[in-house]
């Protein structure tokens, strides 16, 4: 028996009886007797990683223990049935053999080649001499064959003949013997992962998968080994296959590998020792998250650097996930219940601990989930009530005119104090500047987006209260990074009409939970995301707190094109309070307690100048209306019926039917003089639009204002 300790190995000598030793009649047993050798630390690791090598060159089914009971039931299986199978496979062997035998000898291939090469006639006499060859060849084997065992079975008895027919019947058995398809047929038991981990088997489960041809194999660059509460194993696809393909198809995978793909991770190997088609996997015994969740460390720390990445969550592999926000932007996406708000509140709990960081926090939903933060946000919006969304607005202008103040203030400053024309830390701490890092939180950031009221009650046609918050979200979002402004946005709506590109585009880091739509997930992770193999509407409903955490913008130390699935940390409100309580002591402290904390709610008016810019920056995304007279002789008539027809609000895709019925024509010449005038359909041109059962022909009202721009010009 060996016994563990930390860095000792020891005997123990037997397992003779414990020496026992008699005092005034009492027995009392003594520890039992260890016989061992003292191992140094380095030596007990070394004689440990000695082990794991030569464990990882055994094959993978026998590392584990639960397989063993599999391969016996396979081997009773082939054992029961032997008496069966062994007479069909002759029967099916003897056409087959006989069928070989007359290939051979008839010359079939190169009779075959000379005839399809046109060379029959040239060549028949050189094949005739092999047939007649090969003729006499079978005759002399036949003869020479049957002639000897007969002389040898005079000698030996029909024992002979016995065994001659025994490795006959075996020859043909072989050449019989139906081959088992790979796959589940083959196998009577649920396949472990233990099984499916053999070298053998991996190979053909990547074939299945139709990741690598029928003929194609894999490299083993690390063997399939016991990590963790899994296995892993790190393959080299062959020339020119890729691995980002094979992390596209891992449900096909996990499939063929009979796992849940939630078991299967599936990462490129980057960097050093790694190539395009250089492919990790790690295959975990269980659901990995089914487990508890881990909590988040936040809650205990005294004080937290926003400069430095904030702990967010783990992976299925345990590996902790950090989020870097300076410099980039959160969009989180979800169906409701799925833990977006606590996903959305670990960053904002983080620059709540920094003292150093302005807190600007907008709950789009009105309850207690972020009631915390106004013990430090500089401006705290409670929820999205009229009163509420007009606030919003005249934070946001607050906002971006200081966006444009520091850019001036920047620029004014030395070298060595400001090297990039972007904030530092040192810029950002220092009350002086008043440049601190400046987080915006906006939770269910829809119930803004979506407000129709307009902006002055007077022009009932203008702009909207919702495209206001828009434009200026994406103006913060596009200009803000470099000067220390960080958005975190959470909606339980991701679709393109209130995300739309404009915004999400500016969003660098995004993290999506179960969604219902993969429509929905690439409205948060981005275009082109579903095709890479990145769906959030695949994640289960069991799983809250999972999703897929993208980086699209090269800031952050996540992979551009590759999503990681995380499960965030768990941070529940009572711990999110008290951190909240130790920020605004520390805030007192550092003097940076501002704004509404304190209750000075006096908001900054906006300078023309700025507006005019911001107005701008929006003008060169979309243009929000139409052109106001656009309406001339010039115009062809169609287009003009629809300026009136059009609200200046509406945006995106609407049924070639509404907008006919709008105008009092019919779908079919509204198609065609829309194309005749220059505005073509989108792709693809019918679409399922309003919850319509069938895709219904569709225009982009983007395309019919742009063409009545250029027109009107
Ligand atoms: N990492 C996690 N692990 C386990 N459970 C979690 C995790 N994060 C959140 N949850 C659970 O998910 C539930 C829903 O979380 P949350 O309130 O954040 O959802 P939501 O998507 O914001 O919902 P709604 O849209 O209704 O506000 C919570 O009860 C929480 O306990």
């Amino acid at each position: 028996m060996t016994v563990e300790q930390t860095g000792v190995v020891a005997q123990v000598a037997g397992d003779e009886e414990t020496p026992t030793v008699a005092s005034a009649g009492d027995m009392v047993k003594a520890a039992p007797l260890l016989e061992g050798e003292l191992l140094t630390d380095e030596e007990y690791r070394r004689a440990r990683s000695l082990t794991a090598l030569a464990m990882s060159r055994l094959p993978a089914r026998w590392h584990d223990r639960s397989h063993v009971s599999q391969l016996r039931t396979e081997l009773v299986r082939h054992v029961v049935l032997a008496p069966a199978r062994y007479p069909a496979a002759v029967t099916r062997g003897v056409p087959i053999a006989l069928r070989t035998w007359w290939s051979w000898v008839s010359v079939k291939d190169f009779y075959d080649a000379a005839k399809q090469a046109q060379q029959l006639a040239n060549r028949y006499e050189e094949i005739h001499r092999f047939r007649v060859r090969r003729r006499w060849w079978t005759l002399a084997t036949t003869a020479g064959g049957g002639g000897g065992l007969t002389i040898a079975s005079l000698v030996e008895g029909p024992v002979v003949w016995w065994i001659a027919g025994a490795v006959v019947s075996a020859g043909l058995a072989v050449t019989g013997r139906r081959k088992d398809k790979s796959g589940r047929s083959a196998v009577i038991r649920p396949r472990s992962i233990a099984w499916a981990m053999d070298g053998n088997n991996l190979v053909t489960a990547f074939r299945e998968a139709k990741l690598i041809g029928k003929d194609e194999g894999l490299a083993f660059v690390q063997l399939p080994k016991r990590d963790s509460a899994g296995w892993a194993v790190v393959v080299d696809l062959p020339a020119s296959r890729k691995a980002s393909t094979a992390i596209a198809k891992r449900e096909d995978l996990a499939s063929a590998l009979a796992v849940d793909e939630v078991q299967l991770i599936a990462e490129r190997v980057r960097g050093k020792g790694g190539h395009a088609g250089r492919l990790s996997l790690w295959i975990a015994d269980d659901d990995p998250y089914a487990a508890k969740p881990v909590d988040s460390p936040l809650g205990d720390v005294e004080n937290w650097d926003f400069w430095q990445p904030t702990p967010f969550g783990t992976t299925a592999r345990g590996q902790v996930v950090h989020l870097p926000l300076v410099w980039t932007s959160l969009l989180v996406g979800a169906i409701p219940r799925m833990g977006k708000t606590y996903a959305a509140r670990i960053p904002v709990t983080s620059a709540a601990l920094d003292p150093h960081v302005r807190l600007i926090v907008a709950d789009g939903k009105g309850g207690k989930d972020w009631k915390a933060f106004e013990l430090v946000a500089h401006r705290f919006i409670p929820n999205a009530r009229a009163e509420s969304i007009v606030r919003l607005i005249a934070v946001l202008e607050e906002v971006a005119a200081d966006v444009e103040n520091r850019f001036g203030q920047l620029a004014e400053m030395d070298d060595e104090l400001c090297p990039e024309s972007k904030v530092t830390p040192e810029i950002t701490r220092n009350p002086v500047y008043n440049m601190p890092l400046t987080v915006i939180a906006v939770d269910e950031i829809q119930n803004y987006l979506e407000d129709e009221t307009p902006l002055d009650p007077d022009q009932p046609k203008g702009k909207k209260r919702g495209q206001r918050v828009l434009e200026l979200l994406t103006f913060i979002a596009k200009t803000g990074p470099a000067a220390g402004f960080v958005l975190i946005l959470a909606t339980q709506k991701p679709d393109s009409q209130v995300i739309p590109d404009k915004l999400r585009g500016q969003l660098g880091t995004r993290f999506a939970l179960k969604v219902m739509t993969y429509q929905a997930s690439e409205t948060i992770l981005g275009a082109g995301t579903y095709k890479a193999g990145m769906d959030a509407s695949k994640l289960l409903k069991s799983h809250r707190g999972v999703g897929l955490l993208l980086g699209a913008d090269g800031e952050t130390d996540l992979d551009a094109g590759e999503a990681l699935t995380v499960r965030t940390h768990l941070l529940h409100i009572k711990a999110i309070r008290a951190a909240c309580h130790r920020g605004r002591a520390l805030r007192e402290l550092a003097g940076t307690l501002t704004g509404d904390a304190v209750g000075e709610r006096q908001i900054r008016e906006l300078p023309d100048e700025v507006a005019q810019r911001i107005q701008q920056s929006a003008a060169v995304n979309e243009p929000s209306v139409l052109p106001e007279d656009s309406e001339g002789p010039e115009l062809p008539e169609v287009l003009g019926l629809l300026v009136n027809a059009i609200d200046d609000a509406e945006t995106g895709l609407v049924a070639t039917a509404d907008l006919a019925a709008r105008i009092g024509w019919d779908a079919k010449p509204l198609g065609e003089a829309l194309r005749r005038h220059g505005v073509p359909p989108p792709t693809p041109s019918r679409q399922r639009i309003n919850g319509s059962l069938h895709p219904v022909s569709v225009v982009d009202l983007s395309t019919i204002r742009a063409v009545v721009g250029n027109t009107a010009r």
